[in-house]
């Protein structure tokens, strides 16, 4: 008998393809197979957790081969159209496997088939609260019978909402509920919070200056179509004051719209909440792998039910099913943090403007530092390009110098003129951030008598020694190594730690400002759930205290009193052979300065650097970031580097480094091969070259570079190009990847 139509399905395996099934029962009607929802598929010998892509007539493969779907999980489509047209752009932009890309915007629980739509259901916990009658009743003791109902209801008055099982925890029942209910004075609704923490206080937005309201004007001029604006403001220049008074416009005239607002990291997600919450209440969610599980699916479903309006999230937010979003910000939109790492290599910035396209709706890039290609494409009139000149509160940025600390001696990685400055500030009342890009207590552990070092076995890498831990640790593969007590090559007793990390900077301050509290963040003492809430809270209180930071406080962060900002290294990214690392240290540098004197106090950066008169750190110091931009893009133009070419990688790992580079070389041939048959094709590849780092966690890593004028000429000319690949030989253990518009080439 011939079946009626065929489920094509995306399954979380490693292959660029989609499955083909037929319905469980040759009588099931399509509308029960709707697109978006979850099914279980026999999958070789195992069963797996799928997601229908399409219904169609036919397929590939002969009907006959294709096996039934075992069972829908979702009546209804749990994934929107839009959500999975998005997965199928990335899937095909970046020549990712679609089941992959799929299962990667879905919360954790929906990725496995335990969670049937039950989930949902057990999450939409039921919350009580007075009625408007209720209310405007007055004292309606007298319409309740019964000392227990009118303790319930003075309860209820009092807290305005509760959950259904916190009230029934407290002793009350639900006949004792649904009594109040019945005479009109409470109601049960299915509000779900969006992330912790009691509905927080709504404040009075500050007035706009000249220069935000203009911003704003032209932002919110047509609400209902799609453009790109890059929000080019200076650090401190009110940025985030724009965005929220945008939101409270729209919001205004659309009030249950919903807003995207994406952060490049977890660690700015509390202060940008905080700020939200402050003007919009629990309108506001976070969400970002940090959360449970748990938390992720309720933020989910609520953006699904249009409950939560607002979103301030990380890269995965960018999969969320909104279905009425009116507007998305990229905050710190030049930050490569937004670049997936692993899995589908997407970048959550471009797809946030692809989703602003499919929903018509405006989306702001914001960034005191702006990146090349965002920058190139306002020039090229593709985005809208807005300033904001100067600083929102204190008119000036800060001052910058550059410190020589040439023949200088560094305690703890600081300078005597640094340590005169923080002594100074402290005394004003003042607070001092100090920024230091590793973490530990010193990058290097050596002997210095046989000139032993401290690495990794696994990998080409020193090891970081951790004082606290009293342990080695690879900050490459985490694997840890007990603490030598002499040197293990010549056994004598002269290991010493060189360089300083975060924890030696720290212990240093700590023990020559034993009055003043020294507040450290990094990774490592932000582990714990709330840890680095706690430590914001701390210094948000304005009292004098020392910052000692890696790059997760570079950016983004508000700190009023925060008046001196120390980098007690510049000098990394100045001789490094990345074609990116001028306009990186640009950022990061610029970034970390612009937390200084952001309110009524004047701000101050000092740069320790081993090189004053390297032009980069001198345009810096100048913060000057057109003229840095202006330079490296005639840089990359004469190169023929991105942002002028698109760029794609594929990256390969052996089990030796022969074998990476030798799989690449087929790689290459096959791909000059297809060139030739593609006469018109401008698309030259490059290398294959070991990576700067080639061995880590005992594979050897190594890169080929791709450029083409166009990125649609590369898309096209890769897809075709894997459709042969897999017929390639290639060494054993040797794996590959695509990586299309790599941030890191290296
Ligand atoms: N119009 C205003 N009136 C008063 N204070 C303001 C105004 N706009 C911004 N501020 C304050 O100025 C400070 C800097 O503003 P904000 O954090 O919005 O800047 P930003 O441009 O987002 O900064 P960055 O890019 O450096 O992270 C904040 O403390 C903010 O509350
Ligand atoms: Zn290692």
């Amino acid at each position: 008998m011939s079946t009626s139509f065929v489920v094509t399905v995306a399954l979380p395996v490693p292959l660029r393809r989609q499955f083909d099934y037929l319905p469980s029962h040759p009588t099931d009607l399509r509308e029960n197979y709707p697109p978006g929802s979850r099914v279980q598929v026999p999958f070789g010998r195992r069963s797996l957790t799928g997601v229908i892509l399409a219904i169609s007539d036919e397929s590939e493969l002969p009907i006959s081969r294709l096996k039934p779907v075992a069972k829908v999980l979702d009546r209804a489509p749990l994934i929107p159209s839009v959500i999975l047209q998005l997965c199928q752009w990335v899937a095909d932009y970046y020549h990712a496997p679609i089941g992959e890309v799929v299962f990667a915007a879905l919360p954790p629980p929906l990725r496995t088939a335990n969670a049937d739509t039950d989930i949902i259901s057990s999450l939409q916990e039921t919350y009580w609260g007075a009625t408007s009658l209720g209310l405007s009743a007055g004292n309606a003791e007298h319409l309740i019978k019964g000392a227990k109902q009118k303790q319930l209801w003075g309860l209820l008055l009092k807290r305005k909402s509760m959950l259904q099982g916190d009230i029934t925890g407290l002793g009350y029942s639900l006949t004792q509920l649904r009594a109040l209910s019945a005479k009109g004075l409470i109601q049960p609704h299915s509000h779900i919070p969006g992330g912790g923490g009691a509905a927080p206080q709504i404040i009075e937005p500050p007035q706009l200056n000249q220069e935000q309201q203009e911003a704003l004007n032209r932002i919110s001029s047509e609400p209902d179509s799609f453009r790109t604006i890059l929000l080019n403001g200076v650090t401190g220049s009110g940025k985030t004051e724009v965005y929220l008074a945008w939101i409270a416009l729209a919001l205004s005239q659309r009030p249950d719209s919903q807003f995207l607002a994406l952060a490049p990291e977890i660690s700015l997600t509390p202060q940008l909440r905080q700020r939200f919450a402050l003007r919009f209440g629990d309108k506001v969610a976070a969400y970002h792998s940090a959360l449970t599980d748990k938390e992720r699916m309720r933020v989910w479903i609520n953006i699904l039910e249009g409950r939560t309006q607002i979103v301030i999230g990380t890269r995965s937010a960018v999969f969320l099913p909104f279905n009425d979003l009116a507007g998305i910000i990229v905050d710190e939109e030049h930050d490569s943090s937004f670049k997936q790492q692993d899995g589908a290599r997407y970048n959550a910035r471009d797809l946030a403007i692809l989703r602003a396209k499919e929903h018509s709706c405006p989306i702001v890039l914001g960034s005191a530092t702006p990146s090349l290609e965002s920058l190139m494409n306002a020039r090229g009139g593709r985005y809208e390009s807005v300033l904001l000149r100067q600083r929102a509160v204190n008119a000036d940025t800060p001052s910058i110098r550059l410190l020589d600390i040439k023949s200088r001696p560094l305690h703890g990685g600081i300078s005597p003129p640094l340590l005169e400055e923080i002594k100074q500030h402290l005394t004003e009342q003042r607070q001092v951030m100090l920024f230091i890009n590793r973490r530990g207590f010193s990058p290097t552990l050596m002997c210095v008598e046989c000139g032993w070092l401290a690495e990794c076995q696994h990998c080409d890498a020193r090891l970081t020694y951790h004082m606290k831990a009293a342990l080695l640790r690879c900050h490459h593969c985490d694997s840890t190594y007990s603490l030598p007590t002499c040197c293990p090559k010549c056994k004598q007793d002269s290991l010493k730690a060189v360089g300083a990390g975060t924890e030696r900077t720290e212990e240093f301050l700590e023990t020559t400002f034993p009055d003043t509290p020294v507040i450290r963040i990094d990774r490592d003492t932000t582990q714990t759930k709330g840890s680095l809430q706690d430590k914001l809270l701390q210094i948000r209180s304005n009292e004098p205290c020392i910052i000692v930071g890696t790059q997760m406080l570079a950016k983004g962060h508000d700190f009023p009193n925060l008046a001196l900002v120390g980098i007690i290294n510049a000098d990394s990214g100045l001789f490094s052979s990345d074609f990116r690392a001028a306009e990186k240290t640009a950022q990061l540098l610029l970034q970390v300065a612009g937390r200084a004197g952001r309110s009524a106090v004047e701000g101050k950066v000092i740069i320790q650097t081993l090189f004053p008169s390297h032009p980069l750190l001198q345009a810096i110091a100048a913060q000057d970031y057109n003229a840095i931009c202006e330079e490296e893009l005639h840089i990359r133009e004469a190169g023929r580097l991105p942002p002028f070419t698109s760029m794609a990688l594929i990256r390969a790992e052996a089990p030796l480094l022969e074998a990476a580079l030798g799989g690449l070389w087929s790689l290459k041939e096959s791909l000059l091969e297809l060139l030739k048959f593609n006469d018109g094709l401008q698309i030259e590849v490059h290398g294959p070259f070991p990576s700067v780092m080639q061995r880590k966690q005992n594979r050897f890593h190594a890169i080929l570079w791709l450029f083409a004028p166009q990125k649609a000429e590369l898309r096209q000319f890769l897809k075709h190009w894997l459709r042969y690949s897999e017929g390639i030989a290639t060494p054993s253990g040797f794996r590959w990847l695509i990586d299309v518009d790599p941030l890191e080439t290296l």
